[in-house]
C-alpha cells in the first residue's frame, strides 16, 4: 500500500565518475506526505543522487528504489514527476502542449492538464510557446508536468530560482495539497532558510556522505552556536583574538561571529571595543548549522555512518562548552 510503504529508499549507494566519488554510500528514506530538502554544497552529491533516483543513472552499488521498484524500469518512473533546471523544452511547442504532452505519456488523457494548468496559473499563457516566457512562468511549466500525472514523488531541483515572492509562496501551498494527499517530495535547494519553513526533514550531504538528516529544528538546536552580530571598530586580528571565535563573517558593514560562548565573548568584546554598537545575539539558524556542518563540523541527528569531526576555522579547534 502507497501509504505505509517508502516512496523512496536508497541503501548503501556508490557512486564515481571515474577518479571522482560523487557518493560515497549514501542511505536515504522518504515516506508519503513526506517533504525532503538536500542541501549540501557544490559538488556535494546531490544531483548524483537525484539522477539515480529518477532512473538517469544506474547504481554502480547499493540500491533505490520507489514504491519499491526499479527507477531504471519505465514502470517505476511513471510514478515519478521530476522538474529540473536542466531539462530543456522544445521551444516551438506551447505551454498547453506541453503539460497535456506529458499527461498522455504517463498514460492519461490531455485534458488532464486543463486543472493543472488552472492550479498553477497558467490558463491564460497555454496557447503560448515556451520560447516566450520569462523564466518564472518556465518554471511553472515545469513543475505542472510533474504534477499532471499526480506522482507518488516529486522530484524537484532548485524549484523556486526565479520565482517571485507571491509566486514563491503559492508554489510551496500547491506543495502543501498535494502532500496532503499523500504525494511526497524530494527537493534539492541552495536556499537553506526557504527550506527549513518548508521541509519535515533536511538531509545535508557533503563528499558523498550523508552529514545530517533530521528535522530543520532538529539540526539548528543540535547546534549549540549562537550568532553574535555587532559593529565594531576591532580589526580582523583583534576580532580573531576574542575568545571562543568559531567562525567571523561580515553582512551589511557589520561583523558577524559564531560563538558557543557568547557571553565571555562579549565581557571581552566590551572591554576591547567601548564603541561596540548594534549589537544583537541570536541562536544559529539552519544556514549556519549546514555550514557548521560541511564546513568540517561535527555530525547532527541520526546518522550513524557520519563521520564526526572536529569542527574548526583554518584548522583550529576550538574549545568550548558542549551545550
Ligand atoms: N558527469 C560527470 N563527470 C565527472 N564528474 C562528475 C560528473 N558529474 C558530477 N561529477 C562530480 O561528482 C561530484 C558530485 O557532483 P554532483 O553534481 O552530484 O554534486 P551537487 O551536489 O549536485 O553539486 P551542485 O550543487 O554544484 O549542483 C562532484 O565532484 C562533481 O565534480
Amino acid at each position: 500500500m502507497a501509504t505505509t510503504q517508502a516512496v523512496l529508499t536508497a541503501e548503501g549507494l556508490r557512486y564515481r565518475y571515474g577518479e571522482t566519488v560523487a557518493l560515497a554510500g549514501v542511505d536515504l528514506r522518504v515516506d508519503p506526505g513526506e517533504c525532503v530538502a538536500l542541501l549540501g554544497p557544490n559538488g556535494a552529491g546531490k544531483s548524483t543522487l537525484v539522477a539515480l533516483a529518477v532512473g538517469l543513472l544506474a547504481p554502480q552499488q547499493g540500491t533505490v528504489r520507489i514504491l519499491g521498484g526499479d527507477p531504471l524500469r519505465a514502470t517505476t518512473r511513471r510514478r515519478l514527476g521530476v522538474a529540473q533546471q536542466t531539462l530543456g523544452f522544445p521551444n516551438t511547442l506551447t505551454v498547453g502542449e506541453l503539460v497535456s504532452g506529458a499527461a498522455v505519456r504517463g498514460g492519461l488523457r490531455a485534458t488532464a492538464a486543463v486543472p493543472v494548468l488552472e492550479e498553477l496559473g497558467l490558463t491564460d499563457l497555454a496557447r503560448r510557446r515556451v520560447a516566450k516566457l520569462s523564466g518564472g512562468q518556465k518554471q511553472r511549466v515545469q513543475l505542472a508536468m510533474a504534477l499532471v500525472t499526480e506522482p507518488a514523488l516529486l522530484v524537484l531541483d532548485e524549484p523556486t530560482v526565479g520565482l517571485d515572492t507571491q509566486a514563491r509562496r503559492h508554489f510551496w501551498e500547491i506543495l502543501a495539497r498535494r502532500r496532503a494527499q499523500g504525494t511526497a517530495v524530494l527537493v534539492t535547494t541552495h536556499l537553506i532558510e526557504e527550506s527549513a519553513a518548508v521541509a519535515d526533514r533536511v538531509v545535508v550531504l557533503d563528499h558523498g556522505r550523508v552529514l545530517a538528516d533530521g528535522s530543520p529544528q532538529e539540526l539548528v538546536s543540535r547546534l549549540p552556536d549562537r550568532t553574535v552580530t555587532v559593529r565594531t571598530t576591532l580589526d580582523q586580528d583583534g576580532l580573531e583574538r576574542l575568545p571562543g571565535v568559531l567562525r567571523l563573517g561580515r553582512e551589511h558593514g557589520l561583523v558577524t561571529i559564531q560563538t558557543r560562548s557568547p557571553e565571555d565573548l562579549l565581557r571581552v568584546l566590551l572591554d576591547r571595543d567601548p564603541q561596540v554598537s548594534e549589537l544583537r545575539v541570536r541562536d544559529a539558524g539552519l544556514e549556519e548549522a549546514v555550514v557548521a556542518l560541511t564546513d568540517g563540523g561535527e555530525a547532527v541527528g541520526p546518522s550513524p555512518s557520519a563521520p564526526s569531526r572536529a569542527r574548526g576555522t583554518s584548522g583550529r579547534t576550538h574549545e568550548g562548552s558542549t551545550a
